[in-house]
């Protein structure tokens, strides 16, 4: 290897931020940082942002590195789902919807009525909820006709990315399966014409290992740079933490994600199917799936009621039997897309750090009680004693870490390395030039090595009350 070969750049455009790191491929060794903030826009039930500024925000956190026109290769993950709608020219017709835009909720029910949610599971691996790119075009074709018909291409934020790059129209296995148009054996042709979409408009799925392209002349990189394929930031996250779905001891690992979103998911052998709609099956990027349950209010709707609260993020307290659903902006699992927030249970003597301890528990519930539904998914043995890996920025808050542990019973690992989505890149960036898979790569990095924390007793009272008053408030929750 050329002493130039030995840097690669892996890239996390995230809802919030595009955070870039270069890496030696030898060692993983981290050796520059860029991040640039992007702008989510939006009341109610919509979330957008402006393609333009992901590109801009990916060409500063490039140059951060200080190694942007060295490196030997490059790969983009990003945030899922999100629907770009690129005019003749390649400029946005529109803002994108984001993965946590609600608007489209009537839709995706519509949807699901229309196959069936069997059908859904059984073709593509997921029933779509709001959150998928199929309800998003459904909702843009019938409140923005005008938008629809202008469409001359449709992207997901990565692959959008990867063709400023390259000039590719691209993308991988990973992203594909959280369109809701993808299924094993490639576009559902069936699908897209319901939806009234022209295949022709879509990016082309290239095998697992398949370079992207080289980076144009116009571009932030050295002309000719290897450009990886990319993929979404969980299935990056995965390749991140060297987990695989192929023989091999990481199949079934259970990951937590505390961002912007919470997910939890694993890699698995099986293909999800669930009809019940609560675990997506999306595919792994190397091979494999990649089951994942995902909420919308996770660090940043905990943030929002600390400040309500006038307290830090992490001062809790606790005690007391309050209960929080902290479903500040519709969610996802439970599949409650108009849901506001819940406070029940509160007492003369409930004190403020309790309520911020209660938000915790409502927001790290939900997909605690999702984990063994989605190794089942997989067809993956649960393990009661394998730690979970926590990872995303609240893994680094001990009111995170504890609650975790406290309505899990379980124990829980940090991974050193923080930026898992970015590492993920660059691992797949690196196996351009090593030949290996991109989860060895991760391996040879020894991303996942971290701290354990030991597990506690579950706190049974805590989880009841919250099974309890989900139940019980699910009418209310539902009401539009
Ligand atoms: N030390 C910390 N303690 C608790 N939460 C944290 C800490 N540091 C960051 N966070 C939370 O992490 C979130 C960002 O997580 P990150 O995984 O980077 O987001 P994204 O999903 O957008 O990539 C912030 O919203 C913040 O609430
Ligand atoms: O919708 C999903 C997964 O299905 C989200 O996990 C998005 O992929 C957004 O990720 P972050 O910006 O929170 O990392």
């Amino acid at each position: 290897m050329t002493a130039t070969a030995r840097v690669v750049i892996g890239v996390d455009s995230s809802t919030q931020a595009t955070k870039a790191l270069a890496v030696d491929v030898e060692t993983g060794a981290v050796l520059g940082e860029g991040r640039a903030p992007h702008t989510v826009t939006g009341t109610g039930g919509a979330r957008e942002s402006d393609p333009e500024q992901w590109w801009q925000a990916l060409r500063a956190a490039l140059a951060g590195t200080g190694h942007a026109g060295a490196a030997a290769a490059v790969s983009v993950a990003g945030q899922q789902h999100g629907l770009v709608t690129l005019d003749a020219a390649g400029r946005a017709v529109r803002p994108a919807m984001l993965w946590n835009d609600v608007r489209s909720a009537p839709e995706a029910r519509e949807l699901v009525a229309r196959l069936g949610a069997t059908e859904w599971a059984r073709r593509t691996g997921s029933v779509p909820t709001a959150a998928f790119t199929v309800a998003k075009w459904a909702w843009l074709t019938a409140h923005e006709p005008e938008a629809a018909r202008a469409t001359a291409a449709v992207r997901l934020p990565h692959d959008y990315l990867t063709e400023r790059l390259t000039g590719e129209a691209v993308t991988d296995r990973g992203d594909a399966s959280g369109t809701g148009w993808w299924t094993a054996d490639g576009y559902d042709q069936e699908i897209l014409a319901a939806v009234g979409l022209d295949p022709a408009l879509l990016p082309a799925v290239l095998p697992p290992g398949r370079p992207a392209g080289t980076a144009t002349a116009d571009g932030p990189l050295a002309p000719g740079t290897r450009v990886a394929i990319g993929t979404g930031d969980n299935m990056a996250a995965a390749l991140g933490l060297g987990l695989g779905a192929g023989a091999g001891p990481t199949a079934g690992r259970p990951v937590l994600s505390l961002g912007t979103s919470g997910t939890v998911y694993a890699a698995t052998r099986g293909r999800p199917a669930d009809p019940t709609g609560t675990v997506a099956g999306f595919a792994h990027a190397t091979d494999g799936w990649l089951p994942l349950a995902c909420t919308l209010n996770c660090t940043q709707a905990v943030d929002r009621i600390a400040a309500l609260l006038g307290r830090d993020r992490g001062a809790v307290e606790p005690g007391g039997s309050v209960v929080v659903l902290p479903f500040l902006d519709g969610e996802r699992t439970p599949n409650l897309p108009e849901a506001t927030g819940l406070l029940h249970g509160l007492r003369h003597d409930t004190t403020a750090g309790q309520i911020l301890q209660a938000a915790y528990d409502g927001a790290a519930h939900s997909l605690l009680t999702a984990l063994d539904d989605v190794l089942r998914a997989g067809g993956e043995p649960a393990d009661p004693d394998a730690p979970i890996l926590l990872i995303g920025g609240g893994a680094q808050g001990r009111a995170w870490r504890d609650t975790v542990r406290r309505l899990s019973g379980r124990a829980v690992q940090v991974p050193a390395g923080r930026e898992l989505v970015a590492l993920g890149a660059a691992a797949q960036a690196a196996a351009l030039l090593t030949g290996e898979r991109p989860e060895e790569v991760a391996r040879r990095w020894r991303t996942a090595d971290g701290p354990l924390y030991e597990p506690v007793e579950r706190d049974e009272a805590a989880v009841a009350r919250l099974a309890d008053t989900l139940t019980k408030a699910e009418p209310l929750l539902r009401e539009k």
